[in-house]
């Protein structure tokens, strides 16, 4: 599709979760309702796992079937009535053969299902002292990339654990991108330590704009959110970031920033490609 406009208005929804999971799409809904009554958005953005705790012991419990269950109902309905794309942050879903995945889903303004993203690195860590979460115990992998395209725009989504894969934002950059989108719950382990830094990192590396949304910090829930959710520009500059409650961040984007910046910072025509690919590579 040919660009509409250079300029996207997106809004990235900081949400508090709870155990009740009416109760956390509802607040989804309200917010979603809210941000387009006062700022009229392209497209909106939810945080990983938002209307379930986050933890593999509730995988099951919470999954649907997509685009038939619950939460994607209400998703594909808003798309429709507000006339918004919706990366609808991510929900356990129950997929083939009774496996579990983590699975972010794309609304169009047509109320379609025009993406869905299973997350393909499961996070599986063991920090000494931190941290220590196995999402393999429960979740089955995807092996897809996505990619959707929003008004001429190529958007690349990934889901949280992703982000630290930096060969799968260069595939995308590959593919053309100008913007990938994670939706995401770092920790108060690894947040500190590596969320702006991997975002920076993506984008920089990548000269595209790098947006994440993470639900809100619940200081007394089991996983405890870093919250944060940020867009990073192809500079690799901090358009806007989230504090870590409940927010709303609105923003519009200038997708001529992703030109600007491959224009004078030539890295993806200066790769030395003949040296890289040696018998060293892997090693
Ligand atoms: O990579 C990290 O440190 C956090 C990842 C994470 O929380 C997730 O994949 O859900």
């Amino acid at each position: 599709m040919s660009k509409v406009s250079n300029i996207m208005r997106l809004a990235l929804l900081q949400l508090k979760g709870s155990k009740d999971k009416t109760v956390n799409v509802q607040n989804a809904v309200s917010k979603i309702e809210a941000v387009v009554k006062e700022h009229q958005p392209r497209l909106i953005t939810l945080p990983e796992c938002f209307n379930a705790p986050y933890g593999t012991k509730y995988f099951r419990e919470y999954s649907e079937t997509i685009p038939d269950g619950y939460t994607s109902q209400q998703l594909s309905n808003l798309a429709k009535k507000h006339q918004v794309y919706i990366v609808g942050g991510t929900i356990p879903e129950l997929g083939e053969n009774d496996a579990i995945y983590n699975t972010c889903t794309v609304w169009a303004p047509s109320g379609d299902l025009i993406a869905k993203h299973r997350k393909m690195h499961l996070f599986d860590i063991d920090v000494k002292g931190g941290i220590r979460f196995k999402e393999s115990e429960t979740l089955s992998a995807g092996n897809d990339f996505t990619t959707i395209d929003v008004d001429g725009h190529k958007i690349g989504i990934g889901i949280c654990y992703d982000i630290r894969f930096e060969e799968m934002a260069r595939l995308y950059r590959n593919e053309g991108c100008e913007m990938i989108i994670y939706p995401a719950a770092f920790n108060m382990t690894t947040g500190p330590l590596h969320w702006e830094l991997l975002q920076r990192s993506r984008a920089n590396d990548n000269q595209l704009f790098v947006v994440t949304t993470s639900p809100a910090r619940d200081s007394s829930a089991e996983y405890v959110a870093y919250g944060h959710s940020m867009i990073v520009d192809p500079w690799a500059k901090i358009q806007k970031s989230a504090g870590d409650g409940e927010e709303t961040v609105v923003a519009d984007i200038d997708f001529s920033l992703v030109e600007q910046v491959r224009q004078q910072i030539p890295v993806f025509s200066q790769r030395r490609l003949d040296l890289y690919a040696t018998a060293r590579h892997g090693q």
